[in-house]
């Protein structure tokens, strides 16, 4: 099965998937300079209700926050989107070390760790519809920095010793994901795709300009997690990152100045 390792990493995923090597693939190289202003463009609205958050689950490849999506309860609308997206999870991606970890990188700088927020389009009826649809699905991603200890991230890292290794999952409720957004929700935007097999190219990508602090302590936190099962020889889940891929001509826009 894929991983991140050097026999089923992101360079041998295209075999399995071909879509790897298709023509909106994530995540990319943003360039400021590059990217086009367009005014059209409307601020995020993102409105989360807490008690939507139900559990967090160590999938093997990352741990999600996953939120029952059965109602408007939890959503993104405007930004670069029409019509109203549903938050379904949450997760991270992050390094062996403070160099390292993010999958989007903004002139070839990379972050630490990235942080995800998936959203699917209400115009189809559930996630697994929409994630097949170009306009299917809005992700939210928010770069992690070195800094002051992240208070509101410390729930989370909280929860590690319960879903330490690969299948692992615990109730996690009452947790609005609003808290780990940065201050400013300027971003830049652009059509992609998952960054994790099936690759799927239904990606519209809100990249927010602005990262939020994390601790080294924290990171380590991250890194104490295992891609391996219970009873299985440990591997220390890091680096779960897929590198950035060719731009392909798109086109990315700025919410900014
Ligand atoms: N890294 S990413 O592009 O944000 C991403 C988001 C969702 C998925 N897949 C997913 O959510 N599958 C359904 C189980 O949650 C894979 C990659
Ligand atoms: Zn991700």
């Amino acid at each position: 099965a894929w991983g991140y390792g050097a026999d089923n990493g992101p360079d041998k995923w295209a075999k399995s998937f071909p879509v790897a090597d298709g023509p909106r693939q994530s995540p990319i190289d943003v360039v400021p300079a590059q990217a086009v202003f367009d005014g059209g463009l409307k601020p995020l609205r993102l409105q989360y209700d807490p008690s939507t958050s139900m559990d967090i689950l160590n999938n093997g490849h990352s741990f999600q926050v996953t939120f029952t999506d059965d109602t408007d309860s939890s959503t993104l609308k405007d930004g670069p989107i029409s019509g109203v997206y549903r938050l379904k999870q949450f997760h991270f991606h992050w390094g062996a070390s403070d160099d390292r970890g993010s999958e989007h990188t903004v002139n070839g700088t990379k972050y630490p760790a990235e942080l995800h927020l998936v959203h699917w389009n209400t115009k189809y009826p559930s996630f697994g519809d929409a994630a097949s649809k170009p306009d299917g699905l809005g992700v939210v991603g928010v770069f992690l920095k070195i800094g002051a200890e992240n208070a509101q991230l410390q729930k989370v890292l909280d929860a590690f010793d319960a879903i330490k290794t690969k299948g692992n999952q615990t109730t996690f409720t009452d947790f609005d994901p609003t808290v780990l957004l940065p201050g400013c929700l300027d971003y830049w935007t652009y059509d992609g795709s998952l960054t994790t097999p099936p690759l799927l190219e239904s990606v519209t990508w809100i990249v927010c300009k602005e990262a939020i602090s994390v601790s080294p302590a924290q990171m380590a936190r991250f890194r104490g997690l295992l891609f391996s099962g219970q009873g299985e020889a440990a591997c220390c889940m890091v680096d779960n990152y897929r590198p950035p891929q060719p731009l392909k001509g798109r086109t990315v826009r700025a919410s900014f100045k």
